[in-house]
């Protein structure tokens, strides 16, 4: 089929402005016959277009959107593609085209472990009309972005794909979002999503993060093995849970000084069990105890729903603190609030929950009783062990004797794993300069205690 017929039955272009409607009705009123003619004519397009086109609307909403902008923008790029201008409505056929003409930058940002934020820019199709060639159908895609409508739960315009295509071609809808998802899920295979909150509903936060490994986050002996034995028994007793009637969740707190390794663990057990992380920062603005509750129950399956510095939203007084971030005093969310979102009355799923402190004694006994939180789990500054262990793991090829004499030089010392990472990059060449340099690091610690 020509793909300009797509375009020609799907608007009522074929009827209006057709001289031939327009003459020999004076006497009874032209206005009104011609107002009554094109009545008709736009309902004869109109029929003809449902029986001749079918139409797949997507909305900026559904979880398909992105992945077909995605896979639309890929399309432009290796197909023979048609432009409109949405002036003067004339078609143009632009054969082998490589680049799409109505362009859309979507910026993505992207939190390494080291903590720097970087931006990844990816074009998609701008809003208009396109054809693509796709299993020897033309199918238009129409991105409509209104205006004057607001998706009111996060702000954002509201947006349309359509895609129109001949009636009897109807399975490629079928077969485009089968394409359009597989893409999504290959880019995220192998990897975590880190999803974020906005409005009521979690985005995710970057593009899919490399599943960081388990054994590149040094905890103190046995201290990891413990935990993901843990979750694992969680995750493969449903059954536990249903027959005795005890809701399907389970609570983590892992508490601490700063850089000791609790949100990279985190991410490495995700990446171990294959599930992705929802980041909830409760002291966000605009956050209610409706949203929390609706974010906790709706949160994508598979997932680890993260609490960090959970002491910063609530202190042991169940007032918020008094934080100067004036975000803190946005949030709406009450004690009492988290604590029936925490267990998870609405929840039809699973549910692990982690939150993380460096200050536990700040927090009220009733959010980390049992049943809220099920573990608790000290991480505190590196053992020997974890000091012997990091260095192996930074010098492989080195005799362990230099892990062992590195670890006694620094035995009086209370040294976080965060602190030992950045020593070991700065001397990431040599295990001996690390040595030689130890005074560098020992000169930014705290004065040393006497250690068991
Ligand atoms: N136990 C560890 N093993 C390996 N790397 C670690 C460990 N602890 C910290 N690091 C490194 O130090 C950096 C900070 O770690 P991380 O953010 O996980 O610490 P944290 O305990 O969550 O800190 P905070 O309490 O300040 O949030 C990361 O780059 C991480 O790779």
């Amino acid at each position: 089929m020509d793909p300009s017929m797509v375009e020609g039955l799907s608007s009522s272009g074929m009827f209006s402005g057709n001289p031939y409607f327009s003459a020999g009705f004076g006497l009874i009123g032209v206005g009104a016959v011609l107002a009554i003619l094109r009545q008709g004519a736009r309902r004869a397009a109109d029929l003809t277009r449902r029986q001749i086109l079918v139409t797949l609307e997507i909305p900026s909403k559904d979880k398909s959107y992105q992945w077909v902008l995605r896979w639309l923008s890929q399309q432009h790029q290796s197909t023979e593609l048609i432009s409109m201008n949405q002036n003067t409505g004339m078609k143009k056929f632009i054969k082998n085209a490589t680049k799409p003409r109505q362009l859309a930058v979507e910026t993505l940002f992207q939190q390494h472990d080291n903590g720097n934020v970087s931006a990844e820019f990816s074009f998609v199709p701008g809003p208009g009309k396109y054809f693509f060639k796709f299993q020897n159908c033309w199918i238009q895609a129409d991105r409509v972005r209104e205006t004057r409508m607001l998706d009111l739960t996060n702000g954002a315009p509201w947006e349309t794909i359509t895609l129109t295509t001949l009636n009897r071609d109807r399975e490629v809808f079928q077969k485009i979002l089968e394409k359009a998802q597989n893409q999504a899920m290959e880019l995220q295979e192998g990897k975590t999503v880190i999803y974020t909150s906005v409005g009521p509903e979690w985005r995710p936060f970057g593009p899919p993060r490399k599943k960081r490994l388990l054994s590149s986050v040094v905890l103190d002996q046995n201290l990891a093995d413990m935990i993901v034995s843990d979750v694992n028994g969680f995750i493969h007793n449903e059954q536990w849970y249903e027959q005795r009637g005890i809701p399907y969740r389970r609570g983590y707190l892992l508490y601490g000084p700063p850089g000791t390794g609790k949100t990279s663990f985190i991410q490495a057990l995700a990446g171990e069990l294959g599930y992705n992380i929802c980041v909830l920062n409760l002291s966000e603005r605009g956050h209610t105890d409706d949203r929390l509750n609706h974010l906790l129950t709706i949160a994508p399956e598979r997932s680890i729903i993260l609490l960090e510095d959970i002491d910063a939203a609530f202190t042991k007084n169940r007032e918020k603190t008094d934080l100067s971030s004036s975000s803190v005093h946005l949030s709406m969310i009450t004690f009492s609030g988290l604590l029936n979102a925490l267990d998870g009355v609405s929840s039809p799923e699973e549910r692990i929950i982690f939150m993380t402190t460096n200050h536990i004694d700040r927090l009220d006994p009733a959010l980390i009783r049992p049943g809220r939180v099920d573990l608790k789990v000290y991480l505190g500054d590196a053992t020997k062990y974890q000091i012997q262990t990091m260095f192996n793991r930074f010098y492989p090829e080195y005799p362990e004797s230099l892990a062992l004499e590195f670890s006694e030089l620094l035995k009086d010392y209370s040294v976080s794993t965060a602190q030992l990472q950045g020593h070991f990059v700065l001397f990431k060449d040599s295990p001996y300069s690390a040595l030689d340099n130890i005074d560098s690091l020992i000169s930014s610690l705290p004065p040393p205690t006497l250690k068991d």
